[in-house]
Formats: structure tokens, C-alpha cells, sequence
């Protein structure tokens, strides 16, 4: 329960960082197994949501941005204005470096573009993995991390021994603003994976396309199962159903390089919520007017 003297704070957060920095796992460690449906998000972010922070006294959002990469492409640089997007409409960022990894170019890269907007959301400094470096370490990484930008907090976490999980999360709900739960609590779930999955993928494809494609996918998740002889790795098989033709068109791209683009994300991520390497087998299928048809909605889970 919430006392009256301590104010419900919710919002947004998000990571950034290089890939490999631990960014998942620490947002797996902060959550717990809970995830949001997606589905049911606020109005408030475009973007999907890995999971959600309950506690007492505040409900913190965590959401997901695709990577920051040096722009070689015309799309490059779009999915760059997407993440530059998503890191201005959270109220906190944490920018995630590994304590046994030397910071490095593309860490300054990030840095340069968070400075950008650290005098609108603050920013925290996020040295990951501390169980990887010794303690000597894990300071030095904390002052090199503060030659790099000006940080709201700096705070070292272990995602792995849990060290210092919840005192990051101390620290990034006090940069929330007090306001009640987004999400009722009925609405964190336990939900059967294949949803999430389902979810997961449909957040990846509308990713970039959502203006032309608002309402026109579905995913359906047929089977999950282990790799004979494998014990680390399943098979997700997957279709992704859109109204017509032309909307296949966009959802696989030029040469489909758009679906594979979109398979990637969604692997990363249902490997993170499975908690095992997968190989996603994703198809895209023309359901005629499935918004119209109840039969057809039925049988995507609606
Ligand atoms: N020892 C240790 N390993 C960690 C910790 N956090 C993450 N890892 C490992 O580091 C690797 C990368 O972690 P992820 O959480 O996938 O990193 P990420 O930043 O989300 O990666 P991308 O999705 O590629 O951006 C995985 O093999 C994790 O198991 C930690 O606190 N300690």
C-alpha cells in the first residue's frame, strides 16, 4: 500500500548501450518474470515494453529501443531518429557499460548523442557485469565512465549476483514523476509465451511501418519446440498475417530484407525472454479483411 506521506511515481525508462552490454539481463533482473501485453500499453509510448517494475511506492515502464549504429544507410539513419525518438519520450535513460570492457569508440558514439538530451531526461551511468572485474576495477570504470558525459547518478550493477539491482532501481524511480500506476496490476502477466511471443514479433514488424500498417498485423505462433538433439536450442515457428498483397510488400521489403531485419530483433528478444537460443521460422501470410471476419479473428487470438 502507498503511504500518504511517500507520492506514487510511474514513467519510462529505457537502456542504451553497445549490444553485449547487459542490457536485457539487467532489465530481466530489475523485472523479475512479469511482462506487460503490449497490447494494452498507455497511449503514451509508441514502443514496445519489456517489463514493468511493481512496487509500493511506484511503477516503473521499461522499454525497449533497438540499437544506435553509425548510419551507413538512408535506413540507418531512420532507425537512428527512431531510437532518438524512443530516448527523449522516456524520463530516464540508463546508459549501460560493461566494468570489464574498456570504453571505446562506439560507447562515445551513444555518449555523444545522450548529451544531446541530458538536459531534458537524465541520464545514468550504468557500469554492468561488476561480477566480471575486481572492485579496483569496477572504480576505474567508474571514473572513465565520468570523463565520457555528465550523469544524472552513476550506479555499478550486477545483473548475474543481483549486486546492486535494487538500489538502480532506487535510483531510476527518483527520477520519475510522481502520478499513479499506467498499469493496473491486473495487467502484468504471466501470460502463456507464445502471446508474449506473438507480441514480441508484432512489435518488431510494426517498428518503423506503424503509420502505414497501423492496425494490419497479426502474428500467430503455431509451435515451440526443442531441437532434436539440442538441448539449447527451439524452433519457434511463427506467421505473421497481414489484409493484403500490398502490405505484404512492406512488410517484407526489398528482397525481404525487411522481414529478416525484423526476425533478427525478434529473436534477440524472444532469446531473452525464453532464456535460450531460438531459431525463428517466421512467414508472412495474406488473411483477407482478418479484421472484418471473426473466424479469422479468433484464430489469431483476439
Ligand atoms: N557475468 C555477467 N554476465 C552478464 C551480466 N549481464 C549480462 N551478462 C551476459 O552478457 C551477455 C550480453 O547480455 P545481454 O543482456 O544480452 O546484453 P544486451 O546489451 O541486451 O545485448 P544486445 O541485445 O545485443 O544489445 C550475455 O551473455 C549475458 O549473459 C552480468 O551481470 N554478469
Amino acid at each position: 500500500m502507498t503511504t500518504p506521506d511517500v507520492r506514487h511515481r510511474s514513467g519510462f525508462a529505457c537502456f542504451v548501450g553497445r549490444p553485449n552490454t547487459g542490457k536485457s539481463t539487467l532489465t530481466n533482473a530489475l523485472v523479475g518474470t512479469k511482462v506487460a501485453i503490449t497490447s494494452s500499453k498507455p497511449q503514451t509510448t509508441r514502443h514496445a515494453i519489456r517489463g514493468i517494475v511493481q512496487r509500493d511506492d511506484a511503477q516503473l515502464i521499461i522499454v525497449d529501443t533497438p540499437g544506435l549504429h553509425r548510419p551507413r544507410t538512408l535506413l540507418g539513419q531512420r532507425l537512428n531518429d527512431v531510437v532518438r525518438a524512443t530516448w527523449s519520450e522516456v524520463d530516464v535513460v540508463g546508459f549501460c557499460v560493461p566494468a570489464n570492457e574498456k570504453i571505446g569508440p562506439g560507447d562515445r558514439f551513444i555518449a555523444t548523442e545522450l548529451v544531446k538530451l541530458s538536459h531534458h531526461t537524465p541520464v545514468v551511468g550504468v557500469v554492468t557485469k561488476t561480477d566480471l572485474a575486481s572492485r579496483q576495477q569496477v572504480a576505474e570504470q567508474l571514473v572513465a565512465l565520468q570523463d565520457v558525459m555528465e550523469f544524472a547518478d552513476l550506479v555499478p550493477v550486477s545483473a548475474q549476483d543481483g549486486f546492486q539491482v535494487d538500489q538502480l532501481a532506487d535510483v531510476l524511480v527518483s527520477r520519475l514523476p510522481e502520478g499513479p500506476r499506467l498499469y493496473p496490476d491486473g495487467e502484468l502477466t504471466d501470460e502463456p509465451e507464445a502471446t508474449l511471443i506473438a507480441e514480441l514479433i508484432r512489435e518488431a514488424a510494426l517498428e518503423g511501418v506503424r503509420d502505414e500498417l497501423p492496425h494490419s498485423i497479426a502474428v500467430l505462433v503455431e509451435e515451440i519446440v526443442a531441437r532434436e538433439d539440442r538441448d539449447d536450442l527451439l524452433d519457434v515457428y511463427a506467421n505473421l498475417y497481414v489484409e493484403r498483397d500490398s502490405q505484404k510488400g512492406i512488410v517484407l521489403g526489398h528482397k525481404g530484407e525487411r522481414l529478416r531485419t525484423v526476425g533478427a530483433s525478434a529473436r534477440r528478444q524472444i532469446a531473452a525472454l525464453l532464456g535460450s537460443k531460438i531459431y525463428l521460422h517466421l512467414h508472412v501470410k495474406v488473411a483477407k479483411d482478418w479484421q472484418r471476419d471473426p473466424k479469422q479473428l479468433r484464430r489469431l487470438g483476439f
